[in-house]
């Protein structure tokens, strides 16, 4: 596990977004086309704000979510919808989002569809992921029901997951999936997520869910 430390969060959203760029492009230069996954939450807005601005083909960049809330992606919630107005825009407007939400009650009856979608962009590109300080990522939360299938390398490419206290149904792609991604980064920013990191590489995965994907994984962290 690779850690690099920044001098403060505004240069390494700077720093972290040049990086993915130049990912993106090497996955450019030899592939018609590149899969780039990002989380949503608090974290990673700052790093879409450089990001956008980054000179790539990016009418050959398919994004999607690391995970997704059950919400339609006009609801303040939609990861989708913070990936939208803040990644989607500028020079990466030409970009092509899939998102995980239909409209349907529940995930279940729509996502084999979403599934089909997603197959031919996997290995996932390039992968940004974040993480809370109960040492979740993507929408792996610790002890919630379902996660022992999504961790395992039988699970489908999104876990469906109902984390308690958690307002909606999540949808998730699946450790496997996250684990198999070409180029894979994980920021994080504050000291009590970097507590809760270095508690995860103690932990099992079913108590960290973080654990399950630090392998060959370059963390990104500011104060
Ligand atoms: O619920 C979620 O939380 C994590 C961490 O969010 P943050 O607000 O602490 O940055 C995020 O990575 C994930 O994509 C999101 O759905």
């Amino acid at each position: 596990m690779n850690i690099i430390e920044y001098a403060d969060r505004e240069l390494a959203a700077i720093d972290l977004a040049n990086v993915i760029a130049g990912d993106l492009e090497s996955a450019l230069f030899t592939h018609d086309r590149a899969s780039l996954a990002v989380p949503g939450g608090t974290t990673p807005g700052p790093i879409f704000d450089v990001l956008c601005a980054a000179d790539l083909d990016w009418s050959r960049v398919h994004v999607f979510a690391t995970d997704e809330r059950w919400v339609p992606q006009n609801d303040p919630r939609s990861n989708a919808g913070l990936i939208a107005s803040r990644l989607l825009t500028g020079r990466a407007a030409a970009a092509t989002l899939l998102p995980f939400y239909a409209p349907a009650q529940e995930p279940e009856s729509v996502l084999p569809e979403i599934e089909a979608q997603l197959a031919p962009e996997l290995p996932v590109s390039v992968l940004l992921l974040g993480m809370g300080v109960d040492m979740h990522t993507a929408s792996l939360f610790p002890g919630v029901a379902g996660l022992a299938e999504a961790l395992s390398e039988d699970a489908p490419v999104l876990s469906v997951l109902r984390p308690e206290g958690v307002p909606e149904t999540r949808v998730s792609l699946s450790a496997w999936v996250l684990n198999g991604a070409m180029s894979k980064h994980l920021v994080i920013f504050g000291a009590d997520k970097r507590a809760a990191l270095e508690r995860a590489r103690k932990l099992s995965p079913e108590e960290a869910p973080v654990r399950a994907v630090l392998d060959e994984m370059t963390i990104h962290w500011a104060e």
